[in-house]
């Protein structure tokens, strides 16, 4: 049975906060709102489009609703790619885990259109077994059952697999799949959220060899 890495994509394959941000701003501006500071939005980011919304309304004293988010997420798919591109040397690590017989999975809480339109425009469909977006199982991270169903849909065994994630929410599911998490240092939580996880990566470049000690 192969090795199975399942990504966390936002702040861990890709660094999507400037398009995030972009149409974060684009939709408050239709309200008369001031714009985001980056740090504003890499600290809504990671429980999933819902929650995102939920705290950009609330720090912009807008009432959230269903149609606030369902205009967010129109703009947003269609504009996903923009300004987002993987991180530095990621790239080469999925060429090198690949190379190494690894399985290739993506775990995130992005709803799966937003996710599979980045993917593609990033040329990145075709090369994971499974991508298990925040509304293709009836939990998301957090929750284990999303990185569970994320990791069977890849054909993976729990017993031979790592999460690789940037916030705590990857740490918990994790830990409730009873795998052990990879906390990717370059993402946007802040380290206190490694708190649980096997090791820490600062750089995409630690991701292979800090893979290969946890399963060898
Ligand atoms: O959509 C989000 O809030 C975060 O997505 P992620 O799980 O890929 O970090
Ligand atoms: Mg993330």
């Amino acid at each position: 049975m192969p090795r199975t890495a399942v990504f966390d994509l936002d702040g861990t394959l890709v660094d999507s906060a400037p398009d995030i941000h972009a149409a974060l701003d684009r939709l408050v501006a239709e309200e008369g709102r001031p714009p985001f500071t980056r740090a504003e939005v890499t600290g809504m980011i990671g429980d999933g489009v819902r929650a995102l919304i939920e705290r950009a309304a609330a720090a912009r004293d807008l009432p959230f609703s269903e149609a606030l988010l369902a205009r967010f997420t129109a703009d947003y798919t269609a504009r996903a790619a923009e300004a987002t591109a993987l991180f530095p040397g990621i790239a080469a690590a999925l060429d090198a885990l690949a190379g190494l017989g690894w399985r290739l999975a993506v775990c995130t809480n992005k709803p799966a259109a937003a996710t599979a339109a980045l993917l593609a425009a990033l040329g990145l469909d075709g090369r994971f077994a499974a991508v298990g977006g925040g509304d293709s199982f009836p939990v998301r991270k957090p929750d284990p059952g999303h990185l569970l169903g994320t990791l069977a849909a890849a054909g993976g065994d729990p017993a031979r697999a790592v999460m690789i994630g940037d916030h705590r929410n990857d740490v918990l599911a994790a830990r409730g799949a009873g795998l052990p998490c990879l906390f990717a240092g370059w993402g946007y939580g802040t380290l206190a959220m490694a708190e649980g996880a096997a090791g820490i990566a600062r750089s995409p470049a630690q991701l292979v060899p800090l893979l290969r000690d946890l399963l060898p």
